[in-house]
């Protein structure tokens, strides 16, 4: 045993994992194998959730079959609707959606025993009902705050279309669905992040799955996780506009201020899935005509480089990508959460099947032994 600590745990290995390769040297991200850049070009949402959970891309009959599943789950639950109902309209959607997800544990009558909580198959179920249901708590999460009603899905529209459908009560063009897509897709899996690694310790207490989620998603919510594509769009907001940015930086660096969207524990060249999404938010920004949210990017983009050579992180282009879509600030990591959960709950799956309670050790530094004065 050694008294070494790694802050942060950085740079240790902590367990194995079959569902996804983080590899910094080449700048590849593999999902079972596959670049995650291939899956975003040739693979729709669907498949690439069926691959995280099974190991393999569905064949057509497999598709079918699973897009017939998720179609068939999209309801907003009613409970978990009054649920948000009852919560004021200043809660943060962060916390409406880890407070649906918590009571959707809560209303599955199949965790009756402690081995229910664990069984596999029924840990899948569950992983693909919150994935289906995911959508329809989002949306909604974005529409009371518009003052605006549920929306009911269709089933008709694959996964990333019938989720802008149930927020914006229309489907938007295709090329705005497709960059949805890739988005969903990029943010789907990363290996032992921290809000992954959270649920796996969760689950390796022999939890069940909505509990690995609701903390996951508590983990998430943190700017130096996936808050910060929320972060990165206040920051263009407080920028304003390119001409801006490199004052802005001198300004924020000098107050020792991290900048959002930058810099990342695993890569420190650049984040492989960062080139895939720059080119969706380039397809979103000649879609809707607006030129300067590019210029914006790559003013701050240019600037961070030269001053703390620091590359940006997938957070950087969604950010303004979500934002150009229409979604309020406060919904992107929400977003985040719904491409996420099939990867947390395949980690989850793959923790239980080989597991070990998660308990590390630490080093005391508190007051060494002393004693309460015996009463007088
Ligand atoms: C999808 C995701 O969750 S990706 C991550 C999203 N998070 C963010 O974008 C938040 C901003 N980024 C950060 O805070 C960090 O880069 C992290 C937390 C992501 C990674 O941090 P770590 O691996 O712990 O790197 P660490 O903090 O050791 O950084 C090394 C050096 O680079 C600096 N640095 C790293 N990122 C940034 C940044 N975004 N802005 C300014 N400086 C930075 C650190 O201050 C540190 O400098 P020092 O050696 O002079 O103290
Ligand atoms: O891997 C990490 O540390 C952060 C993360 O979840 C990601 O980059 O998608």
């Amino acid at each position: 045993m050694t008294d070494e600590i790694k802050k942060g745990l950085a740079g240790v290995v902590v367990d194995e994992t079959a569902v996804s390769k983080v590899n910094p040297e080449t700048n590849s991200l593999l999902y079972r194998g596959y670049p995650v850049h291939e899956l975003a070009e040739r693979c729709t949402a669907e498949e690439v959730a069926y691959l995280l959970w099974h190991g393999e891309l569905p064949d057509e009959r497999q598709l079918a079959e699973f897009e017939t599943l998720e179609r068939s789950m999209r309801h907003l639950d009613p409970t978990v609707k009054d649920a948000i109902d009852a919560l004021p309209l200043s809660a943060h959607p962060m916390d409406v959606v880890r407070t649906a997800v918590s009571v959707l544990g809560a209303l599955d009558e199949t965790l009756t025993t402690d081995a229910t909580w664990i069984d596999a198959d029924l840990t899948l179920e569950r992983s693909i009902r919150m994935w289906a249901q995911l959508p329809a708590i989002v949306a909604y999460a974005q529409r009371r705050l518009r003052d605006e009603d549920l929306v009911e899905p269709r089933d008709d529209l694959g996964y990333s279309a019938n989720f802008l459908h149930m927020t914006f009560g229309e489907v938007p063009e295709l090329v705005v669905v497709e960059a949805f897509d890739v988005s969903m897709i990029l943010y789907a899996e990363h290996s032992f992040n921290a809000s992954t690694f959270t649920a796996r310790v969760i689950a390796s207490t022999l939890s069940d799955v909505y509990s690995a989620v609701t903390g996951a998603i508590g983990a998430l919510k943190g700017p130096l996780h996936g808050g910060a594509n929320e972060a990165v769009q206040n920051v263009f907001e407080e920028i304003g506009s390119a001409d801006g940015a490199q004052a802005w930086l001198d300004a924020a660096l000098a107050e020792k201020r991290k900048i959002m969207g930058f810099g990342h524990r695993v890569y420190k060249n650049g984040d492989s899935r960062v080139p895939t999404m720059r080119a969706a938010l380039a397809t979103l920004v000649e879609h809707y005509e607006r030129p300067e949210v590019l210029d914006l990017y790559n003013a701050l983009e240019t600037a961070m480089g030269e001053a703390k050579n620091i590359k940006p992180n997938l957070d950087y282009p969604s950010g303004p990508a979500y934002n150009l879509m229409g979604f309020d600030t406060a919904l992107f990591t929400p977003l985040f959460i719904a491409a996420r959960v099939t990867g947390w709950t395949a980690h989850v799956r793959e923790q239980l099947a080989a597991n070990a309670l998660i308990r590390p050790l630490s080093l005391y530094t508190g007051p060494e032994e002393r004693h309460v004065p015996a009463a007088s």
